[in-house]
């Protein structure tokens, strides 16, 4: 589902590689976590697999695509199969909850007979019934990541990137947005998430990848934080 292969990422304006010849394949429906220190190399892994950025060197496949060579009209297509996940919620200031989840079925040019039966099913299921009609402003943190998670998949993406999901919120909500996490994943999406949380990555014991220095310095199943 996800591979990068001998993957080497060393930007312009930087002294040293932020990840050299890194290695990892995720198959689907596996939940992983890349944890490691700050400056390790994580978001320039989930940078490589939106392809917002280019690896020096290596090939990183997402979706069975093998993406470093994808050409360039064909990248938004290629980025709105995937759903993301953002610390920082990125919702659309002047739109409602359930307009913010819509836009994502409008910029494919689903029909609004769709959006109409979709998004209350997603709303629930992100457990926000009753709340569709609130702005971002009016939305706790916790619930403002409920509908960036609504958003990122209701047009049910086979992989899910999140980067630092629970980063902005308190350990409670952490944890609720896990279960969701955890429940988006049991209906098969692939979950990558990057995080410094290791209440999180010890409560739920997947996969782990610790990233140090540029290199998988471990890759362990049901791994904790360590
Ligand atoms: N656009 C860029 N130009 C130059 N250097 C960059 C750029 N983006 C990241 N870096 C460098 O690459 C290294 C890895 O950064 P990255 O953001 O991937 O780390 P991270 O593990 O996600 O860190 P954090 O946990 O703090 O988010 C760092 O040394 C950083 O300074």
């Amino acid at each position: 589902m996800i591979r990068l292969e001998h993957v080497t990422k060393h930007y312009a304006r930087s002294n040293r590689p932020s990840i050299e010849d890194i290695n990892v394949s995720i198959e689907k429906g596996e939940f992983v976590f890349f944890i490691g220190p700050t400056g390790a190399g994580k978001s320039t892994i989930i940078k490589l697999l939106l392809r917002e950025e280019v690896p020096n060197k290596g090939k990183v496949w997402v979706n069975d695509k093998e993406v470093t060579g994808m050409r360039r009209w064909k990248v938004p297509a290629f980025r709105r199969s995937l759903g993301c996940v953002f610390q920082d919620f990125r919702l659309l200031p002047h739109r409602t909850a359930a307009e913010n989840v819509a836009f994502a079925l409008e910029v494919i040019g689903k029909p609004k007979t769709v959006a109409r039966r979709v998004v209350p099913e997603v709303m629930d299921l992100v457990g926000l019934g009753g709340k569709e009609h609130r702005y971002p402003h009016e939305l706790s943190g916790g619930e403002q990541q409920r509908v960036a998670i609504a958003r990122a998949f209701v047009n049910r993406p086979l992989i899910l990137l999140a980067d630092e999901p629970t980063g902005n919120l308190d350990p409670d909500t952490s944890i609720e947005i896990m279960r969701l996490l955890d429940r988006i994943n049991r209906t098969g999406t692939t979950i990558v998430m990057v995080t410094h949380d290791s209440n999180i990555v010890n409560q739920m014991r997947r996969r782990v990848i610790e990233i140090e220095g540029g290199h998988v310095v471990r890759d362990q199943a049901r791994g904790v934080y360590g």
